[in-house]
């Protein structure tokens, strides 16, 4: 089909059709094109979550991003006229560009720029649920979006609030814009500042209780885990960041009642502006007492996902806490078969597969922390048991240290309730 009848074909289907967008990276000097290709799979994934397609992706090898367009020029006429025959809707890079080099891919590829921040910002900003997480987004959008307004975005945001202006925005019209943001931000960060006064004394009632909280990589299945924990019905999907808001919920198991909370997932290269503004949800973290730690093994980069949840905990101060490791998804993870199995197969075979050790893994996070690692599924409830066998041991050494007379005073009760008899 020829661009032209391609573009009739659009303009006569009145279908909603999905927005199609083109993926660029940089292969770094240390990278190989395999693990770029697994961060691209990543953004793709991400580029599904906000509805669009990706169609295509670009790489170069390059040490540093170009400092005018990212990408060097002959890499960009090869976007620019795939942007063109494809007539592409938005181009989206997996790092984060400079004001400058979004104004002038804007100006040369003539489509929305995105870059990896305000991907996922837009992620959050579709996903969010209460007034906090709502609050913390916009806010976190705005900051980021303040020094990057182009005519492109002025156009979008306008829409977005209702105003559309016909065509790009003027120098003028952004200049206003930029002054609106500005009122914005101070509005939505009164109005977070309120919302947290209000958590703040909600956290303090649950003082004295022991907290439990889910983290781990997005999509690993925390929610899936809280709900099987709680028996509510969080939503869990097989998208990014399915939860952005988070949830509280009071457990009672053996006698100890305790709170669990499930949370945003991270990711690799987290924007820092969204980082600030969640630590109010994040604060779940900081202030829990054990940390379930959930990872899907299923995933073949699951140990670099490993990697940026521990760092990124590092980073919210809540490093040091204890913490069960549960490796879930072992329905779907490719399990190391017997060793007569093995034998039967090619040694390309046995390569492609990549099999997970779980024995070796096993032994490896026992030898690492106090706390024996959990092999299971959230999804059918698999060894299930065993992981709320661990969680309440590690509650109980918790709650012992904060009540250490708790099970003497129990005695003094019943013992009361016999005489009543
Ligand atoms: N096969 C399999 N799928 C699972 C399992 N646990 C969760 N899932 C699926 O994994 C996907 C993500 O699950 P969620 O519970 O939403 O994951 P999450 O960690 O809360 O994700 P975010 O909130 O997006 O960070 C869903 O499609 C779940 O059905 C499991 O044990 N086995
Ligand atoms: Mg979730």
């Amino acid at each position: 089909m020829s661009k032209h009848s391609r573009k009739l074909a659009k303009l006569v289907d009145t279908s909603p059709k999905e927005e199609t967008a083109i993926l660029v990276a940089l292969i770094h000097q240390n990278e190989t094109e395999k693990l770029v290709q697994d961060h691209l799979d990543e953004l793709a994934f991400l580029t599904e979550t906000l509805g669009a397609k990706a169609i295509h992706r670009f790489t170069q090898r390059m040490d540093k991003p170009d400092t005018r367009s990212f990408v060097g020029t002959g890499k960009l006429e090869e976007i620019k006229a795939y942007v063109e025959y494809f007539d592409v809707d938005m181009v989206i890079f997996d790092e984060d560009l400079s004001p400058s080099q979004v104004k002038i891919l804007e100006n040369e590829l003539k489509i929305k720029v995105y870059d990896r921040s305000m991907l996922i910002l837009d992620i959050f900003l579709n996903r969010a649920q209460t007034a906090q997480a709502k609050t913390q987004v916009e806010l976190a959008r705005f900051q980021y979006l303040l020094p990057r307004l182009t005519r492109m975005w002025t156009h979008l945001e306008r829409q977005r609030g209702g105003t559309a202006t016909r065509g790009g925005a003027g120098e003028k019209e952004i200049e206003t814009d930029k002054r609106d943001i500005r009122r914005k931000i101070d509005i939505l960060k009164d109005k977070l500042k309120k919302i947290e006064k209000q958590g703040q004394t909600q956290r303090k009632g649950r003082q004295g209780i022991v907290r439990v909280a889910l983290v781990g990589y997005t999509n690993v299945g925390k929610s899936t885990l809280m709900n099987l924990l709680t028996k509510e019905n969080i939503l869990a999907e097989n998208k990014l960041f399915a939860t952005v808001d988070s949830t509280v919920r009071k457990v009672v198991l053996e006698n100890i009642p305790f709170l669990i909370s499930d949370t945003v997932g991270f990711i690799r290269k987290l924007p820092t502006h969204l980082i600030e503004s969640f630590k109010s949800t994040l604060s779940e973290i900081e202030e829990a007492d054990l940390l379930v730690h959930v990872v899907d093994i299923a995933h073949p980069g699951f140990e670099d996902q490993i990697a940026v949840v521990n760092q990124t905990l590092r980073e919210l101060g809540a490093g040091d806490k204890p913490m069960i490791m549960v490796f879930n998804k072992i329905d779907i993870a490719p399990k190391m078969p017997s060793e007569e199995e093995l034998m039967e197969m090619s040694e390309f075979e046995v390569e492609e597969a990549n099999f997970i050790d779980f024995e070796k893994l096993k032994v490896s996070y026992a030898k690492k922390s106090a706390i024996n690692p959990v092999f299971m599924a959230a999804g059918d409830g698999t060894n299930i048991d065993e992981l709320r066998k661990t969680i309440i041991e590690e509650v109980k050494k918790i709650h012992k240290k904060m009540y250490p007379h708790y099970l003497e005073d129990e005695v003094v009760d019943f013992s009361q309730y016999s005489d009543e008899e």
